[in-house]
């Protein structure tokens, strides 16, 4: 699914308008109409509904749904707000619909002074102030009755976008100032900010709702931002031959483990070898050697010459991937022989967890980094190596940079992992969830997708397939036995049966 930005809601608006053909005014009543189906579902008419309308189509939107509201024998009050008696052409004749609907008792077109109207609970507050049309944080009047509907005991259903929440950059934005909504009704395709963590406390619930926008105009229009979707991933599968040996199927290296997180390096390990490669070889202390042979009987082991650390660069030759950094720690000792093994591996790579650590802690290595390289961060991570962020967006637009600089592959994982692809393109994961906040989660995503390389998945697939798939077996592991108890394991357990879902 494609992520639009509001310039490009607006190229697709009009495209619908022009090639469906619709006048803009029936397109509105269409949205309109939906919506309102929506709030009826939800709400029944003892409900009093109170609409607060901005002055361009997302108040064009609001005005439309009052009428219908009104019409179904809902109690509906009417703010319009037309500070600057400048209404958009569809929002003014929603004004006058509204005006001439019997069933409307309280009609307010605010020009100056606004006297608000006691907002109780129990009631209803439409906020169709301003949705993908908002050009700057809002500020003055508006963020003061965006001050006075938040703190009101009302229920507020947002059109399309809670007011004062830009589609995409809030860097700057003010949090106080931003409608916190219970539920927020977008239409046809959530936004960007709506992906971010910082954000849901003003989205609330969300639903997206099917305006019918022309699908050719969706098509064409270039997105730089996709959410991967279950469609997208099964074309990308590859088929295992019947003939097939080991020795097709890709052999990894995974470099991971210090003494005392021997675990990382299990769960990496494991990982690649249920993701499918053909045979799996770990680079580990010499210590780890028996708890190695005891938890992942299938791998070969590689110790180091040291007993607690990494402290060697190997040979790639025989090996079709390595993933790298779960649980290495970062003495310098194993910092040096690091740099040295990415600059001398002849084979894909992931580097996580301490990888990242260290290349954030020695910033000129990052220009040492092989071309095509995977870095897999969460956002903490991806502070240390970029520097402090202020908000998602500022971070996701350093991971992006950084993708493009390093013309690899930067992956910030979340509960919507975003995939930095070096031509810009960012791809968003949907599966997973909060279960697979827990410790060494993002171990098993190392292994996975050191899998799929090896097995010769292009990169850009195999980050596709890796974080979907990782997010897929934990999502049927959080159905059978809940969220909260979930561990890492547990994702490599439901692995199996996230593929043979993906294969089915
Ligand atoms: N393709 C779609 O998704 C459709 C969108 N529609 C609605 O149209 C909306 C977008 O309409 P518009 O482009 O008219 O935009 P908005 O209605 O979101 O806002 C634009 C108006 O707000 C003013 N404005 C912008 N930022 C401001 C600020 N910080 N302070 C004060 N005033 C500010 C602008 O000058 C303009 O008058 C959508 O959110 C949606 O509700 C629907 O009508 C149907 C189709
Ligand atoms: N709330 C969530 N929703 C979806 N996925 C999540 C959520 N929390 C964590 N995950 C996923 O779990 C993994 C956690 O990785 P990471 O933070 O590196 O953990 P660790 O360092 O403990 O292994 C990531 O792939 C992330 O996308
Ligand atoms: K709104």
């Amino acid at each position: 699914m494609k992520i639009f930005t509001s310039a490009q809601i607006r190229e697709l608006d009009r495209y619908t308008i022009e090639h469906e053909p619709i006048q803009s005014i029936d397109l509105m009543e269409r949205a309109a109409s939906t919506l309102a189906r929506t709030i009826a579902n939800t709400w029944d008419s003892s409900v009093k509904v109170v609409v607060f309308a901005g002055p361009g189509n997302n108040g064009g939107d609001a005005l439309a749904v009052a009428r219908l509201l009104g019409e179904q024998g809902y109690q509906v009050a009417v703010f319009l707000f037309n500070i600057r008696g400048r209404l958009s052409p569809d929002c003014l004749i929603n004004k006058r619909r509204v005006q001439e609907c019997k069933h409307i008792k309280k009609f307010v077109e605010v020009t100056q002074e606004f006297d608000p109207p006691q907002l109780e609970k129990g009631m209803l507050v439409i906020d169709g102030l301003f949705g993908s049309g908002l050009n700057k944080p809002l500020a003055g009047g508006f963020a003061s009755l965006v001050k006075y509907i938040n703190a009101s005991p009302a229920e507020v259903v947002a059109i399309d976008m809670p007011s004062g929440l830009m589609s995409e950059d809030n860097t700057y934005n003010v949090s106080s100032n931003i409608i916190r909504a219970s539920v927020t009704l977008t239409l046809q395709q959530p936004k960007l900010s709506f992906l971010f963590p910082e954000n849901q406390q003003f989205i609330g619930r969300l639903r997206t709702l099917d305006i019918r926008l022309s699908q050719e105009g969706i098509s064409k229009i270039d997105a730089n931002y996709t959410v991967i979707e279950e469609s997208d991933v099964r074309p990308l599968l590859k088929d295992r031959n019947p003939f097939a040996h080991k020795g097709q199927m890709g052999h990894a290296l995974i470099m991971a483990g210090s003494y005392g997180m021997a675990g990382a390096a299990i769960l990496a390990t494991k990982a690649c070898l249920r993701a499918g490669a053909g045979k799996v070889t770990v680079h580990t202390p010499r210590k780890n050697c028996q708890i190695m042979q005891v938890a992942v009987p299938e791998a070969v082991l590689q110790l180091d010459h040291e007993e607690t650390i990494i402290t060697e660069a190997v040979d790639t030759e025989n090996f079709q991937a390595l993933g790298i950094g779960p649980g290495i720690g970062q003495n310098e000792a194993t910092a040096i022989p690091f740099i040295a093994q990415l600059r001398r591996a002849t084979c894909p790579i992931v580097a996580d967890a301490d990888a990242i650590n260290i290349l954030a802690s020695h910033r000129a290595w990052k220009q040492q980094l092989p071309k095509g390289i995977i870095l897999t961060p969460h956002a903490k991570e991806l502070d240390r190596l970029e520097g402090a962020s202020v908000d998602s967006f500022e971070r996701l637009t350093k991971a992006h940079q950084l993708a493009e600089r390093l013309h690899g592959y930067v992956i910030v994982k979340g509960r919507y992992t975003a995939i930095c692809m070096p031509d810009g393109h960012i791809r968003f994961n949907s599966t997973g969830n909060a279960g697979m906040a827990t410790a060494g989660s993002g171990d098993v995503l190392t292994g996975i997708i050191t899998a799929l390389l090896a097995r010769g998945y292009e990169p850009q697939h195999a980050c596709i397939v890796g974080v979907y798939l990782h997010g897929l077996a934990g999502d049927l592991a959080a159905r059978d036995l809940g969220e909260e108890s979930l561990t890492a394991s547990d994702i490599i357990d439901y692995l199996p049966r996230a593929f043979k879902r993906l294969k089915e």
